[in-house]
């Protein structure tokens, strides 16, 4: 795959590239994370920096790992090896977004959204925002997420896709600089998806930095400034969607994706 290496980079590349033009801290940087369940190793030497404002797409096949890292990044699990370092300083687990003043966090979107039974949609999220520093405005969020006429619905009458826009709201809460969405897509209808990635390009033009996994190429080919192809525990590539598609000839993302992962099958194997 020779056409293939100008888009395959290494982590650790990008690093030294980053240390050498002295571009700005990345907002995120998980270092040679490695991780197995039992004799299933998922993630083997992982590391993956993202600036602030950049928008990147985790993609691979089915069990590759995609949640497992994100997890890691959201600092909801700690893998067996490796870091993970959020915020502008260097300090390591330094929270503070830069210029902000604010308290900050990584907003996370876990790929199954879990909410207490009975509480309204906008009850749930001044529960959370009780926990945010600063005022939070929930009503915003709400139509910033598409369900403000779905405010004073229950969360166990929400429609899953209207579910996993509650946890979009969730993760907002706190304005935090780094997001990490766990297919934030999944189950939204059509419009939905194409409204899902708008507001994550405006978070992003706003500074913010996402990372998010997504099995829907083709919003991923538009949105994202970088897709990293996670397969067999390692990124089999990382780069530019434009110059992944380029790298093997291929007409889209989609038909690029296959060129770059080797499994027909689920992993996990
Ligand atoms: N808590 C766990 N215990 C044991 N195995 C796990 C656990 N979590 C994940 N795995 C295994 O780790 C592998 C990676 O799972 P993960 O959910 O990270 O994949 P994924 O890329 O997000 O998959 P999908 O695209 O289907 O959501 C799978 O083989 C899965 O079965």
């Amino acid at each position: 795959m020779s056409e293939g290496d100008t888009a395959v980079r290494d982590a650790t590349e990008d690093e030294s590239t980053t240390e050498s033009t002295g571009a700005a801290r990345p907002a995120i940087e998980a270092t040679d994370l490695s991780h197995a369940f039992g004799d299933i190793h998922v993630l083997e030497g992982v590391s993956l920096s993202v600036e602030p404002g950049e928008i990147v797409a985790l993609v691979g096949p089915n069990g590759s790992g995609k949640s497992t890292l994100l997890r890691f990044l959201a600092r909801v699990r700690t893998p067996d090896e490796g870091t993970v370092s959020v915020g502008a300083s260097g300090q390591g687990e330094d929270d503070r977004r830069e210029g902000q003043g604010g308290h900050n966090r990584v907003g996370y979107l876990p790929q199954q959204p879990g909410f207490r039974d009975g509480f309204s949609a906008a009850d749930t999220l001044r529960f959370y925002a009780q926990f945010a520093d600063g005022d939070v405005d929930v009503s915003e969020i709400l139509t910033h997420v598409g369900l403000v006429e779905a405010s004073d619905r229950r969360v166990d009458a929400l429609s899953g896709g209207m579910t996993r826009l509650l946890g979009l709201g969730r993760a907002l809460i706190g304005d935090p600089a780094v997001l990490v969405l766990d297919e934030p897509a999944s189950g939204l209808d059509p419009g939905m998806v194409e409204r899902l990635f708008d507001i994550v390009s405006e978070l992003a033009d706003s500074g913010v930095a996402v990372v998010l996994s997504s099995h829907n190429l083709g919003p991923v080919e538009r949105t994202a400034d970088r897709v990293a192809v996670l397969d067999g525990g390692r990124f089999v590539a990382d780069g530019p969607p434009g110059e992944l598609v380029e790298a093997v000839s291929a007409a889209d993302l989609q038909t690029a994706f296959g060129e770059f992962v080797s499994t027909e099958e689920v992993e996990g194997r």
